[in-house]
């Protein structure tokens, strides 16, 4: 199959003060997040002056992406657009539009399956296409990638290198992941698979980064719940468990946030801020792990999921599980696959 570009797409993030309330309720709005939540979220962007890392990060990694690209002779423009901030992938995808493109490839910046790090993309693609109207390029979204060799060997050294940083050959490897809803968690995959496509995932992922480093004993755990309390989220949260190893004696940790692609926000904030912070309150050694950003191994598994489709190039993976995600215009990976998960009104 011919295509004529790659579209990067991923959450976006504010780029200064004022954009923070306008990003948040766009990313919140009918998604039933108290209005404290959302007020305590807006002190984590202007503690960082307003501006997320993730439009630069994103930035980068195409510019990897990009000089891969090229390595491998082969000529493919990459776009850049969001769901959430500008450059939003309805403007992108306009662009492309009169930039002549027909048939698109399209990345997305997470490795998992799940409503929120497939399907909610899956979504923007249908909005855009919809803003577009007739004579929209097609949009072939690439396959998820939590199993990759490139991956797991990219967050493996990553691992590595904060053990190093650490100090500390015992310290426990503890990988983290975006909570999601349990229902949501429940409701992902087809429903012939039983659900829990996301947790089972990131599971995985973290099963072959710790054989990889040798890791024996570790953890997953979730970072960065959102939502009203009494709705039940994926447990049990970083900072909790920081209280929780430090209770069996453990001495140091080394935190790896594999459920994310890019050092953004949510990395920086929460776990460089928070998790390191409850850490050093009970003397403890804490190191955080790189995610891929512009890895050139990053950049490489990229180009290979393209070549997947433009060249047949066979997938690679290091589990059975399933990886899905790779739809024609934002269908979704199979019958009833990942639905957003019914949630509480908000205020009633
Ligand atoms: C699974 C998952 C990923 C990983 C997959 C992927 O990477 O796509 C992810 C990534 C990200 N989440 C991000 C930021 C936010 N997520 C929020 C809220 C939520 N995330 C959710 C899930 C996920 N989120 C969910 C279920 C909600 C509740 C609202 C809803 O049901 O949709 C909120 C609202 C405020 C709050 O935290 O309550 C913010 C600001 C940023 C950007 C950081 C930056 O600016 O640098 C990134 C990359
Ligand atoms: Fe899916």
């Amino acid at each position: 199959m011919d295509y004529d570009a790659l579209l990067w797409l991923s959450f976006g993030g504010p780029e200064g003060p004022d954009d923070v309330m306008p990003f948040l309720e766009r990313v919140t709005s009918g998604r039933g997040v108290p209005p404290e939540r959302l007020a305590e979220v807006a002190e984590h962007y202007h503690h960082f002056g307003g501006v997320s890392p993730i439009n630069r990060l994103n930035r980068e990694a195409i510019a990897a992406v990009e000089g891969e690209l090229a390595r491998q002779n082969l000529s493919l423009p990459v776009y850049f657009g969001n769901r959430n901030w500008h450059p939003l992938v309805e403007d992108t995808v306009a662009r492309m539009a009169a930039d002549g493109v027909r048939n698109a490839l399209v990345f997305a910046t997470s490795a998992y399956g799940g409503y929120s790090a497939c399907r909610q993309y899956d979504e923007d693609i249908l909005r855009a296409r919809a803003a577009f109207g007739e004579g929209a390029p097609q949009l072939v979204k690439l396959r998820q990638f939590f199993d990759h060799p490139l991956f797991v060997e990219s967050v493996a050294d990553a691992v590595r290198d904060a053990y190093t940083q650490v100090g500390d050959p015992g310290a426990r490897l503890v990988f983290t992941a975006h909570s999601v809803p349990t229902a949501a968690d429940a409701a992902a995959g087809p429903p012939e698979e039983g659900g829990y496509r996301y947790s089972r995932q990131v599971a995985e992922a973290a099963r072959l980064v710790a054989a990889e480093v040798g890791a024996e004993t570790y953890d997953v755990v979730w970072q960065s719940r959102s939502g009203p309390p009494q709705v039940p989220w994926l447990e049990p949260d970083v900072v909790d468990h920081i209280d929780a190893l430090h209770d069996e004696g453990v001495r140091a940790v080394v935190c790896s946030p594999i459920g994310f692609v890019s050092d953004h926000l949510e990395v920086i904030w929460d776990l460089d801020n928070e998790a390191a912070d409850r850490a050093t309150e009970l003397e403890m050694r804490f190191a955080r792990a790189a995610t891929p950003n512009d890895d050139p191994r990053f950049a490489r598994l990229v180009v290979e999921l393209v070549r997947e489709q433009t060249e047949g190039v066979s997938p690679r993976s290091l589990s059975d599980l399933v990886n899905g995600g790779d739809t024609a215009n934002g269908a979704p990976c199979a019958t009833r696959c990942c639905e957003p998960a019914r949630r509480p009104a908000a205020h009633t």
